[in-house]
């Protein structure tokens, strides 16, 4: 039998993933009593079964790439990685699965936490299945915001039922190397796990279904990708699909291909995108349909829910699936609920404290692959389709002093987009090993809107490979 108990609170959160955990952060902090709705791990995907765990295994695989190629370090690396002690280590790095950590920051930050299923009942409603089996009707005096995420979505293949395919989560967690792995899909869930089972003893397969790697980005970074993938011995295809797979008595798995070929494996990984995470949350309830991405304005205020109190914010809203661009827009619907529940005015003005404009303008995202991938803002071709007049311009960053410095027989090329008419930069792309930590000075270029000419003036220092900004000027200057 279940019981209803009723609570009321001004901002209901549903999902305590890194995004809706800043959601009630912020409202917290505006003096909003605040309740976070969790069926799972407080943490959600990125702590579990996406960033945090995908790292912990690619960061032995990339620093070992690196290491072999600095002089007097070689030798000392031919045995491979020890596969045990990573594990050991991402297990820890995922606090074994338990959300104690996040729990306690919780209750320290003012938040209550009500483990359950929600759902929309109604404007302003929600009600949570317990797993005690309790029903708790929560009201909102002022704000729903839905943070619920997103799963891996998984082709309509004949056999899928019964496969007992990997997904991110498997991918991440696998308690052992599988002897072969078939990936399919070739976007950064892809190449990332390529790169790390491969570096962690499995022979992996990947499979892209476009002529290249990482089709979004820049058709360099998928093309050094793929180089160096090969080159640590994994079977890289390209233009290939899949139309079947079964997993045969013995536990292998077979794979049918589009050109009539066949792959046996111990495990196939879909890596082919994301599904939001909004079928069971009771959209219907407020006229939204269940399984749909939520639309949002840049204030994160779902656009057709009239009222202004439901938000959705985080991968539910396909904005951009990034932790830190999630926990962007997360800072600000918490400064948008607080501002509408004080009766003020929002400011939403281009980079005004309650519109979410990066989104649509400068999204860092890092690829955690050898060579690393960081790229922010528009592609050449992005820029084309929008019809915006770009120059380019391309570098070599192996030619740099600090290329040379860090690793020998460094490969990489950086790339800016600059708009013509306003001589800013609008996207910047680099790839080679080390980059990541090189992709927020471009975020502050591009938000910033420095002009290009004001670049002259930031020096990066010698020899870093920061250097590829004076050589990107001089290159544009000199030709
Ligand atoms: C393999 C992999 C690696 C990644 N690596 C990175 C990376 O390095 N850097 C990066 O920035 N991004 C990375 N991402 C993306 C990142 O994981 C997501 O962008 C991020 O987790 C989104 O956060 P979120 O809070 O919106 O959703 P989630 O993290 O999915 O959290 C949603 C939460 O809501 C809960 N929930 C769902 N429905 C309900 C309900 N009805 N009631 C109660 N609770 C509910 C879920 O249990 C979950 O805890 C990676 C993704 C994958 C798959
Ligand atoms: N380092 C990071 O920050 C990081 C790491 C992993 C994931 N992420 C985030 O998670 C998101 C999801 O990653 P993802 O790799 O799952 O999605 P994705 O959209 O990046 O890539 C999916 C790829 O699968 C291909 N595909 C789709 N259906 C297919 C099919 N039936 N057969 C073959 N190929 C198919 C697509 O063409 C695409 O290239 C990313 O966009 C990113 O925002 C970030």
């Amino acid at each position: 039998m279940t019981t209803e108990t009723e609570a009321t609170y001004d901002v209901i959160v549903i999902g305590a993933g890194p995004v809706g955990e800043n959601v009630a952060d912020r409202t917290t902090a505006a003096g909003l009593s605040t309740v976070v709705v969790e069926s799972e791990l407080v943490g959600g995907e990125c702590s579990y079964w996406a960033c945090e765990p995908s790292k912990a295994l690619l960061r032995p695989v990339l620093m070992r790439a690196d290491a072999l190629h600095v002089p007097g370090l070689g030798p000392a690396l031919k045995s491979p990685l020890d596969t045990e002690t990573v594990l050991a280590h991402r297990d820890r790095m995922s606090a074994d699965w338990t959300d104690d950590g996040q729990v306690e920051w919780l209750k320290s930050a003012g938040i209550d936490l009500l483990r359950g299923h929600g759902r929309l009942v109604g404007e302003r409603e929600v009600s949570v299945e317990t797993p005690d089996g309790r029903t708790v009707r929560l009201r909102a005096r002022h704000a729903v915001a839905v943070c619920t995420g997103s799963r891996a979505a998984l082709p309509d293949l004949p056999g899928i039922g019964t496969v007992r395919p990997w997904t991110s989560r498997e991918a991440t967690s696998a308690q052992r190397p599988p002897g072969r792995l078939v990936i399919v899909g070739a976007g950064v869930v892809g190449v990332e796990m390529a790169t790390a089972w491969q570096g962690l003893g499995s022979r992996v397969t990947l499979l892209a279904r476009d002529g290249g790697l990482l089709p979004r980005m820049e058709p360099f970074a998928g093309e050094l990708v793929a180089e160096r993938l090969k080159e640590a011995g994994a079977d890289v295809r390209f233009n290939t699909s899949v139309v079947a797979a079964e997993r045969l008595p013995d536990g292998e798995v077979r794979v049918a291909l589009a050109d009539g070929g066949e792959l046996t494996a111990d495990e196939l990984l879909f890596a082919t995108g994301r599904a939001p995470r909004s079928e069971d949350i009771g959209l219907d309830a407020v006229g939204l349909t269940p399984g749909d991405w939520l639309t949002t304005d840049d204030t994160l205020t779902v656009t057709d829910a009239p009222g202004n109190w439901l938000y959705a914010v985080g991968d539910v809203n396909r904005r951009a699936l990034y932790t830190h661009q999630g926990k962007y827009q997360a800072r600000i619907a918490g400064s948008v609920i607080g501002a509408r529940a004080r009766g003020e005015t929002l400011d939403t003005g281009r980079w005004a404290p309650h519109s979410a404009a990066a989104d649509g303008v400068a999204v860092p995202g890092v690829v955690f692959t050898d060579p690393e991938i960081a790229t922010v803002g528009l592609t050449e071709a992005g820029a084309e389709r929008e019809g915006r007049a770009v120059e380019v311009v391309d570098y070599d960053i192996g030619q740099l002093a600090g290329a040379h410095q860090y690793r020998s027989g460094y490969k990489g090329r950086a790339r800016l987009v600059i708009d013509r008419n306003r001589r800013t930069v609008v996207g910047a792309t680099f790839a080679g090993p080390g980059v990541a930590e090189l992709l927020y000075s471009a975020t502050v270029a591009i938000t910033g809107e420095v002009p290009v000419e004001r670049l002259w003036h930031a020096v990066p220092a010698f020899p870093t490979i920061s250097e590829v900004w004076l050589r990107l000027l001089e290159t544009r200057r000199d030709r």
